[in-house]
């Protein structure tokens, strides 16, 4: 079994390649997330963004190479198993459960959860305020923003260890943007939570990671600073996005 000590980043891709059928998408993906980073994953559209993350939590096999979490090799592990272990994953078009009511769709991720579910709800609705209004609406008659907020406090309600956040600006509107950046940085001082976010945003990307990881065709190709990334003329020159 292998140990986690200081060193250890919390999750870890080792010359990660996966694929659909035969077409092969993410080449040797090579990084890690140390734990408290947040770490940002740019690239434009079929670079293979979300397909990285889907590998990651093991809804797509791994062809080849490793995906490590707090020491230990998951790479073969069911999404289940991952969760378990405190990896959290909120997938692109957010997948909220649009007929059940806001809390019916907390009580869904308080299934994993340690803590009793009552009091994991009033712990999460402290983050979210904006969703106490809503509790007994259908989560589908939210806006996308308001949606986006219900897919992640719903994640955290299993008091996840990392965020895997595949394109949360996807679709909404800028006022909910400003809200969904503070309520992570929140989170972040306040849970230590780690975090590894996939987005086309630069605003977003650049107010949220430490560090951002530039993906071209399945590969990592450089790493650059948030404040690089701000700059939509620089971020032309790596990727091509604008
Ligand atoms: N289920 C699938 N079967 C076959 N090919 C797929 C499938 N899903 C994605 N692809 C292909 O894999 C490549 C990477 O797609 P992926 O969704 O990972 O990219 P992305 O960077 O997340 O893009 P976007 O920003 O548009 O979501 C694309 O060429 C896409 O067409």
């Amino acid at each position: 079994m292998t140990m986690a000590n200081n060193d250890t980043p919390l999750l870890a891709a080792n010359r990660l390649d996966a694929g659909y059928g035969r077409i092969p998408i993410l080449f040797g993906v090579n990084f890690a997330v140390r734990a408290g980073e947040a770490v940002g994953i740019l690239g434009h559209n079929g670079m293979g963004k979300t397909t990285l993350l889907r590998t990651l939590m093991g809804y797509l096999p791994a062809t080849s190479g490793a995906v490590t979490f707090s020491g230990a090799d998951v790479t073969r592990d069911t999404p289940t198993k991952r969760a378990r272990a405190g990896m959290g994953y909120v997938p692109q078009g957010r997948e909220i459960f649009p007929n059940l009511s806001v809390r019916e769709n907390l009580v869904m991720g308080c299934l994993l959860a340690e803590r009793p579910e009552e009091e994991t709800i009033a712990d999460i609705l402290t983050i979210f305020p904006r969703l106490k209004a809503y509790l007994d609406r259908p989560g589908g008659a939210l806006s996308g923003g308001e949606q986006q907020l219900l897919a992640l406090a719903r994640c955290l309600c299993q008091d996840p260890r990392i965020l895997l956040l595949d394109e949360p600006t996807e679709g909404i509107q800028p006022s909910i943007i400003e809200e969904i950046i503070e309520t992570l940085h929140d989170i972040r001082t306040k849970r230590g939570l780690t975090i590894l976010l996939v987005e086309q945003n630069l605003n977003f990307i650049s107010s949220l990671s430490d560090r951002i990881l530039i993906l071209q065709k399945g590969t990592i190709v450089r790493e650059v600073t948030p404040d690089a990334a701000r700059n939509s003329e620089t971020v032309d020159e790596f990727v091509g996005m604008n």
